[in-house]
């Protein structure tokens, strides 16, 4: 299958340019030849906590709108990255993702806030999983710092996802640990991992370096450092021949992870 991966270069509280940002790239995408298209994080308002009130998607009525609008249009699915939400007076770090019928197969809010960038003080955290199919293809979501919880993603990949996406704003600073971890979450989950981060201008620090990550472990691609859409080829039916050559899933002995990790 073609992944269009949208490594965008949002603006910061910029709603109105970064949905019509959003639409020409997913329609470019689309146009060459992706059938699944992954934006980042965040992509509706960027980290605009302090105008959250007055710049967050209403329920994500319009993003679910968009999505769908566009996945049916285009035939395409849609990893609609994360949008900031409000929803019952609490803003939200919220994922949609919409299949190519245009049906809303994937809704999930950030399950760890990522303290370093004040995410607690203006979101809430999620505390459902995200699983879904995209046609036959399991599926799994989660964002951004969530990937320093190798037990969350663990739950994902045990419960059948053979793919995890993992749209994010990873900045510059720690961009080692960003492709140490995804890598990692790869491997021990024998499941690709479908990684797509921002690029900005100065000052803000974010230097892209998306990834694409089969499940023995090899890196199909990294993003540049700058706005790119790249088309990248996957082969989803390498994750059961992956799972046969090393039995992880079958070695696990999950009452001994039970009774010596109590927290
Ligand atoms: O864990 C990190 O170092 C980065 C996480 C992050 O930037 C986020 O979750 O928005």
């Amino acid at each position: 299958m073609k992944i269009g991966c949208i490594q965008l270069n949002m603006g910061f509280g910029k709603v109105e340019e970064n949905y019509e940002r959003a639409e020409m790239l997913i329609r470019e995408a689309a146009e060459k030849g992706a059938e699944i298209i992954v934006l980042p994080e965040m992509w509706n308002t960027g980290y605009a906590l302090e105008k959250l009130e007055e710049l967050a998607d209403v329920d994500g009525e319009r993003t679910k709108a968009f999505l769908i609008r566009l996945a049916k249009e285009l035939g395409v699915h849609i990893v609609g990255g994360s949008v900031s939400v409000k929803k019952g007076g609490n803003f939200y770090n919220t994922m949609y993702t919409v299949n190519k019928e245009g049906e809303l197969v994937g809704e999930y809010s950030k399950a760890h806030l990522f303290r370093l960038m004040d995410e607690h003080l203006y979101l809430e955290a999620g505390s459902e999983m995200n699983r879904f199919a995209l046609g036959d293809l399991e599926a799994g979501g989660v964002i951004c710092y969530d990937i320093r919880f190798p037990e969350w993603l663990r739950s994902h990949a045990l419960s059948g996802a053979k793919v995890l996406f993992v749209p994010a704003q990873w900045p510059t600073p720690r961009i080692d640990h960003w492709k140490t971890l995804l890598q990692a979450r790869a491997i021990e989950n024998q499941c690709f991992v479908i990684a797509v981060n921002r690029i900005s201008r100065k000052p803000e620090n974010f230097n892209g370096q998306s990834m694409v990550i089969q499940p023995w472990g090899e890196v199909l691609w990294t993003g540049a450092e700058d706005e790119e859409l790249a088309i990248i080829d996957v082969d989803f039916s390498i994750v059961d021949e992956v799972r046969g050559r090393i039995p992880v899933y079958d070695d696990r002995r999950p009452e001994l992870y039970e009774t010596v990790v109590k927290k």
